[in-house]
Protein backbone atom coordinates (compact mmCIF):
# COMPACT_ATOMS: atom_id res chain seq x y z
CA UNK A 1 0.00 0.00 0.00
CA UNK A 2 1.35 3.15 -0.98
CA UNK A 3 0.37 6.18 1.85
CA UNK A 4 0.17 9.45 -0.61
CA UNK A 5 1.24 12.51 0.56
CA UNK A 6 -0.02 15.23 -1.88
CA UNK A 7 1.14 19.17 -1.86
CA UNK A 8 -1.56 21.28 -4.05
CA UNK A 9 -4.27 18.72 -2.80
CA UNK A 10 -7.01 21.45 -3.89
CA UNK A 11 -5.46 22.06 -7.34
CA UNK A 12 -6.28 20.55 -10.86
CA UNK A 13 -3.21 18.21 -10.44
CA UNK A 14 -4.32 17.62 -6.86
CA UNK A 15 -7.84 17.36 -7.49
CA UNK A 16 -6.64 14.67 -10.68
CA UNK A 17 -4.55 12.68 -8.32
CA UNK A 18 -7.43 12.25 -5.58
CA UNK A 19 -9.45 10.88 -8.55
CA UNK A 20 -6.71 8.25 -9.54
CA UNK A 21 -6.79 6.86 -5.63
CA UNK A 22 -10.20 6.49 -5.33
CA UNK A 23 -10.24 4.19 -8.15
CA UNK A 24 -7.67 1.98 -6.67
CA UNK A 25 -8.37 2.16 -2.86
CA UNK A 26 -6.14 -1.29 -2.48
CA UNK A 27 -3.06 0.32 -3.81
CA UNK A 28 -3.18 3.54 -2.49
CA UNK A 29 -3.93 5.75 0.95
CA UNK A 30 -3.95 9.46 1.29
CA UNK A 31 -1.92 10.13 4.65
CA UNK A 32 -1.54 14.39 4.69
CA UNK A 33 -2.60 16.86 2.13
CA UNK A 34 -1.54 20.52 2.09
CA UNK A 35 -3.28 23.43 0.16
CA UNK A 36 -3.42 27.18 -0.10
CA UNK A 37 -6.83 28.48 1.12
CA UNK A 38 -9.46 26.58 -0.84
CA UNK A 39 -11.32 25.83 2.91
CA UNK A 40 -14.23 24.35 1.37
CA UNK A 41 -12.69 21.51 -1.37
CA UNK A 42 -10.21 20.87 1.80
CA UNK A 43 -12.31 20.02 3.74
CA UNK A 44 -14.86 17.89 1.61
CA UNK A 45 -11.48 15.92 0.59
CA UNK A 46 -10.36 15.48 4.50
CA UNK A 47 -14.08 13.73 4.72
CA UNK A 48 -13.84 11.49 1.88
CA UNK A 49 -10.27 10.88 2.21
CA UNK A 50 -9.84 10.80 6.06
CA UNK A 51 -5.97 11.73 6.26
CA UNK A 52 -4.10 11.92 9.45
CA UNK A 53 -2.16 15.12 8.60
CA UNK A 54 -3.72 18.70 7.05
CA UNK A 55 -2.07 22.00 6.18
CA UNK A 56 -3.43 25.36 4.74
CA UNK A 57 -1.17 28.43 3.86
CA UNK A 58 -2.76 30.05 6.37
CA UNK A 59 -3.87 30.12 10.11
CA UNK A 60 -7.51 31.16 9.17
CA UNK A 61 -7.96 28.78 6.41
CA UNK A 62 -6.61 26.17 9.14
CA UNK A 63 -8.75 26.44 11.89
CA UNK A 64 -11.76 26.89 9.32
CA UNK A 65 -10.92 23.41 7.92
CA UNK A 66 -10.30 22.34 11.83
CA UNK A 67 -13.83 23.78 12.69
CA UNK A 68 -15.08 21.28 10.56
CA UNK A 69 -13.62 18.29 10.03
CA UNK A 70 -12.75 15.24 13.14
CA UNK A 71 -10.41 16.01 15.87
CA UNK A 72 -8.48 12.93 15.14
CA UNK A 73 -7.15 14.87 11.94
CA UNK A 74 -4.33 17.31 12.50
CA UNK A 75 -4.29 20.68 10.96
CA UNK A 76 -1.56 23.25 10.76
CA UNK A 77 -0.50 25.63 8.52
CA UNK A 78 1.71 28.37 6.62
CA UNK A 79 5.38 27.04 5.32
CA UNK A 80 6.09 24.86 8.71
CA UNK A 81 2.67 22.73 7.98
CA UNK A 82 3.87 22.00 4.21
CA UNK A 83 7.11 20.84 5.93
CA UNK A 84 5.52 18.76 8.39
CA UNK A 85 2.89 17.75 5.58
CA UNK A 86 5.84 16.93 2.94
CA UNK A 87 7.99 15.15 5.67
CA UNK A 88 5.31 13.31 7.78
CA UNK A 89 6.87 9.50 9.04
CA UNK A 90 3.82 7.81 7.68
CA UNK A 91 4.01 9.35 4.21
CA UNK A 92 5.89 6.98 1.47
CA UNK A 93 5.10 8.84 -1.88
CA UNK A 94 4.61 12.55 -1.85
CA UNK A 95 2.83 14.71 -5.15
CA UNK A 96 4.31 17.58 -5.53
CA UNK A 97 1.41 19.85 -7.15
CA UNK A 98 1.53 23.35 -5.65
CA UNK A 99 2.10 25.77 -8.48
CA UNK A 100 5.15 28.07 -8.53
CA UNK A 101 8.24 28.34 -6.58
CA UNK A 102 6.31 27.81 -3.59
CA UNK A 103 6.60 23.95 -4.62
CA UNK A 104 10.88 24.32 -3.93
CA UNK A 105 11.16 24.28 -0.50
CA UNK A 106 8.30 21.09 0.53
CA UNK A 107 9.88 18.84 -2.54
CA UNK A 108 13.25 19.40 -0.80
CA UNK A 109 11.73 18.49 2.29
CA UNK A 110 10.12 15.31 0.77
CA UNK A 111 13.75 14.61 -0.65
CA UNK A 112 15.35 14.60 2.81
CA UNK A 113 12.53 12.79 4.37
CA UNK A 114 13.51 9.82 2.15
CA UNK A 115 10.05 10.11 0.29
CA UNK A 116 9.20 9.03 -3.10
CA UNK A 117 8.28 11.68 -5.54
CA UNK A 118 5.85 12.62 -8.04
CA UNK A 119 6.58 15.56 -9.56
CA UNK A 120 4.13 18.04 -11.28
CA UNK A 121 5.60 21.38 -9.96
CA UNK A 122 8.05 22.19 -13.07
CA UNK A 123 9.17 25.12 -11.26
CA UNK A 124 11.29 23.14 -8.58
CA UNK A 125 13.43 21.82 -11.07
CA UNK A 126 13.68 25.19 -12.93
CA UNK A 127 14.80 26.99 -10.31
CA UNK A 128 16.94 24.89 -8.41
CA UNK A 129 17.56 21.96 -10.71
CA UNK A 130 21.02 21.07 -9.63
CA UNK A 131 20.66 20.71 -5.88
CA UNK A 132 17.53 18.86 -6.17
CA UNK A 133 18.72 16.35 -7.84
CA UNK A 134 22.22 15.94 -6.18
CA UNK A 135 20.06 15.49 -2.82
CA UNK A 136 17.57 13.08 -4.79
CA UNK A 137 20.56 10.86 -5.88
CA UNK A 138 22.67 11.57 -2.70
CA UNK A 139 19.15 9.93 -0.62
CA UNK A 140 18.33 7.34 -3.11
CA UNK A 141 15.08 9.12 -3.99
CA UNK A 142 13.23 8.64 -7.22
CA UNK A 143 11.41 11.27 -8.63
CA UNK A 144 8.66 10.23 -11.13
CA UNK A 145 7.54 12.60 -13.37
CA UNK A 146 3.77 13.36 -13.84
CA UNK A 147 4.19 16.72 -16.33
CA UNK A 148 2.87 14.86 -19.43
CA UNK A 149 5.50 15.50 -21.58
CA UNK A 150 8.10 14.12 -19.30
CA UNK A 151 6.24 10.99 -18.45
CA UNK A 152 5.99 10.54 -22.07
CA UNK A 153 9.74 10.66 -22.69
CA UNK A 154 10.16 8.73 -18.99
CA UNK A 155 8.13 6.20 -20.94
CA UNK A 156 10.30 6.31 -24.44
CA UNK A 157 13.08 5.62 -22.12
CA UNK A 158 11.84 3.04 -20.23
CA UNK A 159 14.75 0.24 -21.02
CA UNK A 160 16.83 2.23 -23.09
CA UNK A 161 20.36 3.87 -22.37
CA UNK A 162 20.44 7.90 -22.64
CA UNK A 163 24.19 7.70 -24.68
CA UNK A 164 21.56 6.29 -27.49
CA UNK A 165 19.51 9.39 -27.33
CA UNK A 166 20.27 11.40 -30.30
CA UNK A 167 17.09 14.31 -28.92
CA UNK A 168 14.19 14.56 -27.01
CA UNK A 169 11.38 16.26 -28.62
CA UNK A 170 8.76 18.12 -26.55
CA UNK A 171 5.33 18.38 -27.62
CA UNK A 172 3.55 21.40 -27.44
CA UNK A 173 -0.35 22.62 -27.88
CA UNK A 174 0.89 25.82 -28.71
CA UNK A 175 -1.50 27.42 -26.42
CA UNK A 176 -4.86 29.64 -26.51
CA UNK A 177 -3.06 31.92 -29.37
CA UNK A 178 -1.17 28.98 -31.22
CA UNK A 179 -2.43 31.10 -34.64
CA UNK A 180 -2.79 34.78 -33.49
CA UNK A 181 -0.34 37.69 -35.06
CA UNK A 182 1.59 39.55 -32.69
CA UNK A 183 -0.73 42.99 -33.68
CA UNK A 184 -3.91 40.22 -32.19
CA UNK A 185 -1.58 39.35 -29.32
CA UNK A 186 -1.35 42.86 -28.32
CA UNK A 187 -5.20 42.87 -27.43
CA UNK A 188 -5.38 39.29 -25.93
CA UNK A 189 -7.69 39.36 -22.62
CA UNK A 190 -7.39 37.06 -20.07
CA UNK A 191 -10.42 34.84 -21.00
CA UNK A 192 -9.08 34.58 -24.25
CA UNK A 193 -5.55 33.30 -22.47
CA UNK A 194 -7.17 30.69 -20.53
CA UNK A 195 -9.32 29.00 -22.81
CA UNK A 196 -6.49 26.01 -23.87
CA UNK A 197 -7.56 24.05 -26.56
CA UNK A 198 -6.75 20.31 -25.20
CA UNK A 199 -6.28 20.88 -21.30
CA UNK A 200 -8.32 21.88 -18.36
CA UNK A 201 -5.22 23.18 -15.67
CA UNK A 202 -4.90 25.42 -13.28
CA UNK A 203 -4.57 29.19 -14.22
CA UNK A 204 -0.66 29.94 -14.37
CA UNK A 205 0.26 27.37 -16.50
CA UNK A 206 -2.67 27.88 -19.39
CA UNK A 207 -1.34 31.30 -19.32
CA UNK A 208 2.23 29.68 -19.68
CA UNK A 209 1.23 27.70 -22.16
CA UNK A 210 -0.27 30.83 -24.31
CA UNK A 211 2.86 32.81 -24.08
CA UNK A 212 4.88 29.07 -24.71
CA UNK A 213 6.66 29.47 -21.50
CA UNK A 214 5.63 26.69 -20.26
CA UNK A 215 7.62 24.99 -22.83
CA UNK A 216 10.47 26.76 -22.02
CA UNK A 217 10.41 25.39 -18.58
CA UNK A 218 9.34 22.23 -19.60
CA UNK A 219 12.86 22.45 -21.41
CA UNK A 220 14.44 22.69 -18.04
CA UNK A 221 12.61 20.05 -16.40
CA UNK A 222 13.63 17.81 -19.13
CA UNK A 223 16.92 18.66 -18.75
CA UNK A 224 17.49 18.19 -15.46
CA UNK A 225 15.04 15.35 -15.05
CA UNK A 226 17.35 13.45 -17.96
CA UNK A 227 20.49 15.40 -17.77
CA UNK A 228 20.02 15.92 -21.37
CA UNK A 229 22.46 18.95 -22.83
CA UNK A 230 19.64 21.66 -24.24
CA UNK A 231 21.19 21.42 -27.38
CA UNK A 232 19.41 17.73 -27.93
CA UNK A 233 16.16 18.86 -26.59
CA UNK A 234 13.67 19.96 -29.06
CA UNK A 235 10.28 21.65 -28.88
CA UNK A 236 7.67 20.83 -31.55
CA UNK A 237 3.91 22.53 -32.23
CA UNK A 238 1.22 19.49 -32.81
CA UNK A 239 -2.14 21.28 -31.96
CA UNK A 240 -3.48 18.15 -30.89
CA UNK A 241 -1.57 16.91 -27.74
CA UNK A 242 -1.69 13.34 -28.87
CA UNK A 243 1.42 12.95 -29.09
CA UNK A 244 3.11 13.62 -25.10
CA UNK A 245 6.49 13.56 -26.63
CA UNK A 246 9.46 11.59 -28.40
CA UNK A 247 12.83 10.26 -28.26
CA UNK A 248 15.36 9.66 -31.30
CA UNK A 249 17.91 7.27 -30.84
CA UNK A 250 21.28 7.57 -32.98
CA UNK A 251 19.73 4.70 -35.23
CA UNK A 252 16.97 7.45 -36.02
CA UNK A 253 14.36 5.43 -34.34
CA UNK A 254 11.84 7.59 -33.05
CA UNK A 255 9.61 6.27 -29.95
CA UNK A 256 6.65 8.10 -29.11
CA UNK A 257 4.06 8.11 -26.52
CA UNK A 258 0.55 9.00 -27.51
CA UNK A 259 -2.86 9.22 -25.06
CA UNK A 260 -5.91 11.38 -25.09
CA UNK A 261 -5.02 14.69 -23.34
CA UNK A 262 -5.99 12.85 -19.54
CA UNK A 263 -3.55 14.08 -16.59
CA UNK A 264 -4.60 10.92 -14.84
CA UNK A 265 -2.77 8.60 -16.68
CA UNK A 266 0.69 10.17 -16.08
CA UNK A 267 -0.32 11.03 -12.65
CA UNK A 268 -0.80 6.83 -11.92
CA UNK A 269 1.81 5.72 -14.23
CA UNK A 270 3.98 8.04 -11.82
CA UNK A 271 2.18 6.63 -8.74
CA UNK A 272 2.29 2.58 -9.70
CA UNK A 273 5.76 2.48 -11.99
CA UNK A 274 7.24 0.45 -12.69
CA UNK A 275 3.55 -1.30 -13.30
CA UNK A 276 0.69 -0.27 -15.23
CA UNK A 277 -3.04 0.23 -13.75
CA UNK A 278 -6.18 0.41 -15.28
CA UNK A 279 -7.51 3.42 -15.25
CA UNK A 280 -11.02 4.98 -16.58
CA UNK A 281 -9.92 7.44 -19.20
CA UNK A 282 -11.77 8.19 -22.62
CA UNK A 283 -10.02 5.58 -25.45
CA UNK A 284 -7.34 6.98 -27.75
CA UNK A 285 -9.20 6.85 -31.03
CA UNK A 286 -6.64 7.24 -33.88
CA UNK A 287 -9.66 6.56 -36.71
CA UNK A 288 -11.66 9.32 -35.85
CA UNK A 289 -9.05 11.80 -35.34
CA UNK A 290 -7.33 10.98 -38.31
CA UNK A 291 -4.48 13.22 -38.71
CA UNK A 292 -1.82 14.55 -36.76
CA UNK A 293 -0.43 17.87 -37.39
CA UNK A 294 3.20 19.37 -36.67
CA UNK A 295 5.30 22.48 -36.73
CA UNK A 296 8.37 24.41 -35.88
CA UNK A 297 7.64 26.38 -33.08
CA UNK A 298 7.80 30.26 -33.65
CA UNK A 299 10.19 32.09 -31.73
CA UNK A 300 9.57 35.70 -33.08
CA UNK A 301 5.30 35.65 -31.82
CA UNK A 302 6.47 33.39 -28.83
CA UNK A 303 9.87 34.71 -27.51
CA UNK A 304 9.60 33.42 -24.38
CA UNK A 305 10.40 30.28 -25.17
CA UNK A 306 13.94 31.37 -26.39
CA UNK A 307 13.71 33.37 -23.31
CA UNK A 308 13.59 30.14 -21.48
CA UNK A 309 16.25 28.40 -23.28
CA UNK A 310 18.64 31.09 -23.12
CA UNK A 311 18.17 31.27 -19.59
CA UNK A 312 18.71 27.69 -18.84
CA UNK A 313 21.50 27.47 -21.47
CA UNK A 314 22.96 30.25 -19.11
CA UNK A 315 22.56 28.25 -15.70
CA UNK A 316 22.95 29.97 -12.11
CA UNK A 317 20.28 32.11 -11.24
CA UNK A 318 18.99 33.12 -14.63
CA UNK A 319 16.05 30.21 -14.82
CA UNK A 320 14.81 31.48 -11.57
CA UNK A 321 15.14 34.82 -12.41
CA UNK A 322 13.18 33.93 -15.12
CA UNK A 323 10.64 32.14 -13.25
CA UNK A 324 10.06 34.47 -10.52
CA UNK A 325 9.25 37.22 -12.62
CA UNK A 326 7.18 35.25 -15.08
CA UNK A 327 5.19 34.34 -11.58
CA UNK A 328 4.92 38.09 -10.95
CA UNK A 329 3.58 39.01 -14.21
CA UNK A 330 1.03 36.16 -14.89
CA UNK A 331 -0.26 36.95 -11.37
CA UNK A 332 -0.60 40.70 -12.49
CA UNK A 333 -2.26 39.89 -16.38
CA UNK A 334 -4.54 37.38 -14.33
CA UNK A 335 -6.05 40.24 -12.41
CA UNK A 336 -6.08 42.06 -15.36
CA UNK A 337 -4.11 44.50 -14.56
CA UNK A 338 -0.87 44.51 -17.25
CA UNK A 339 -1.27 43.14 -20.99
CA UNK A 340 -0.87 39.70 -22.15
CA UNK A 341 2.45 40.92 -24.32
CA UNK A 342 3.47 43.08 -20.88
CA UNK A 343 4.56 39.52 -19.35
CA UNK A 344 7.47 38.65 -22.36
CA UNK A 345 8.62 42.13 -22.06
CA UNK A 346 8.85 42.59 -18.44
CA UNK A 347 10.30 39.13 -17.88
CA UNK A 348 13.12 40.34 -20.74
CA UNK A 349 13.93 43.51 -18.61
CA UNK A 350 14.04 41.81 -15.48
CA UNK A 351 16.71 39.25 -17.14
CA UNK A 352 18.62 41.96 -18.67
CA UNK A 353 18.94 43.60 -15.28
CA UNK A 354 20.09 40.46 -13.40
CA UNK A 355 23.96 39.64 -12.78
CA UNK A 356 24.23 36.25 -12.96
CA UNK A 357 25.36 33.63 -10.44
CA UNK A 358 26.78 30.49 -11.20
CA UNK A 359 26.03 27.29 -9.20
CA UNK A 360 24.38 29.07 -6.57
CA UNK A 361 23.33 27.81 -3.11
CA UNK A 362 19.47 27.83 -1.93
CA UNK A 363 20.17 30.84 -0.10
CA UNK A 364 21.56 32.36 -3.68
CA UNK A 365 18.40 31.16 -5.49
CA UNK A 366 15.89 32.31 -2.47
CA UNK A 367 18.06 36.00 -2.94
CA UNK A 368 17.62 35.98 -6.90
CA UNK A 369 13.94 34.62 -6.53
CA UNK A 370 13.18 37.53 -4.23
CA UNK A 371 15.33 40.28 -6.15
CA UNK A 372 13.39 39.19 -9.78
CA UNK A 373 9.63 39.45 -7.94
CA UNK A 374 11.28 42.84 -6.48
CA UNK A 375 12.28 44.34 -10.25
CA UNK A 376 9.27 42.74 -11.77
CA UNK A 377 7.09 44.53 -9.08
CA UNK A 378 8.91 48.06 -9.88
CA UNK A 379 8.87 47.85 -13.65
CA UNK A 380 5.61 47.06 -13.47
CA UNK A 381 4.47 49.90 -10.74
CA UNK A 382 6.73 52.42 -12.69
CA UNK A 383 5.83 51.92 -16.47
CA UNK A 384 4.01 54.80 -18.42
CA UNK A 385 0.85 53.87 -19.80
N1 LIG B 1 -2.83 21.20 -14.26
C1 LIG B 1 -2.17 20.40 -15.08
O1 LIG B 1 -2.78 19.66 -15.86
C2 LIG B 1 -0.67 20.38 -15.07
C3 LIG B 1 0.06 21.06 -14.12
N2 LIG B 1 1.41 20.93 -14.08
C4 LIG B 1 2.16 21.63 -13.04
O2 LIG B 1 1.67 21.22 -11.77
C5 LIG B 1 1.73 22.30 -10.84
C6 LIG B 1 0.32 22.53 -10.29
O3 LIG B 1 -0.51 22.96 -11.34
P1 LIG B 1 -2.09 23.04 -11.21
O4 LIG B 1 -2.59 21.86 -10.45
O5 LIG B 1 -2.59 23.30 -12.56
O6 LIG B 1 -2.24 24.35 -10.31
P2 LIG B 1 -3.53 24.85 -9.52
O7 LIG B 1 -3.45 26.33 -9.49
O8 LIG B 1 -4.75 24.22 -10.05
O9 LIG B 1 -3.29 24.27 -8.05
C7 LIG B 1 -2.27 24.75 -7.23
C8 LIG B 1 -2.37 24.11 -5.86
O10 LIG B 1 -1.35 24.67 -5.03
C9 LIG B 1 -1.95 25.22 -3.84
N3 LIG B 1 -1.12 26.34 -3.42
C10 LIG B 1 -0.78 27.43 -4.13
N4 LIG B 1 0.03 28.22 -3.41
C11 LIG B 1 0.21 27.61 -2.21
C12 LIG B 1 0.93 27.91 -1.02
N5 LIG B 1 1.66 29.02 -0.92
N6 LIG B 1 0.89 27.05 0.01
C13 LIG B 1 0.16 25.92 -0.07
N7 LIG B 1 -0.56 25.57 -1.17
C14 LIG B 1 -0.52 26.41 -2.22
C15 LIG B 1 -3.35 25.59 -4.25
O11 LIG B 1 -4.18 25.69 -3.11
P3 LIG B 1 -5.57 26.53 -3.05
O12 LIG B 1 -6.24 26.34 -4.37
O13 LIG B 1 -6.28 25.87 -1.91
O14 LIG B 1 -5.26 27.95 -2.77
C16 LIG B 1 -3.69 24.39 -5.14
O15 LIG B 1 -4.00 23.29 -4.34
C17 LIG B 1 2.31 23.49 -11.60
O16 LIG B 1 3.68 23.55 -11.40
C18 LIG B 1 2.01 23.14 -13.07
O17 LIG B 1 2.90 23.73 -13.97
C19 LIG B 1 2.09 20.13 -14.95
C20 LIG B 1 1.42 19.45 -15.91
C21 LIG B 1 -0.01 19.53 -16.06
C1 LIG C 1 -0.80 18.78 -19.43
C2 LIG C 1 0.54 19.32 -19.36
O1 LIG C 1 1.51 18.62 -19.20
C3 LIG C 1 0.73 20.77 -19.53
O2 LIG C 1 1.97 21.22 -19.01
C4 LIG C 1 0.67 20.96 -21.01
O3 LIG C 1 1.93 20.65 -21.48
C5 LIG C 1 0.24 22.30 -21.41
O4 LIG C 1 0.10 22.29 -22.75
P1 LIG C 1 1.05 23.07 -23.76
O5 LIG C 1 2.08 23.80 -22.97
O6 LIG C 1 1.62 22.03 -24.65
O7 LIG C 1 0.07 23.98 -24.42
MN1 LIG D 1 3.32 19.71 -19.60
Amino acid sequence: MEKVVILGSTGSIGTSTLEVIEQHPDAFEVTALAAGTNVQVMIEQVKQFRPKLVSMATKEAALSVKEAVATSVKVCWGDEGLQEVASHSEGTYVVSALVGSAGLPPTLAAIRAGKKIGLANKETLVTAGHIVMEEANKAGVSIYPIDSEHSALFQCLNGERSEDVRRMIVTASGGAFRDWSRQELEKATVEQALKHPNWSMGAKVTIDSATLMNKGLEVMEAHWLFNMPYEQIDVMIHPQSIIHSMVEFHDGAVMAQLGTPDMKVPILYALSYPNRMPLKTEPLDLVSLSRLDFREPDYSRFPCLKMAYDAGKAGGTMPTVLNAANEVVVATFLRGECTFLDIEEIVARTLDKHANMRCPSLDEIHEADRWARQFAQFILANRTA
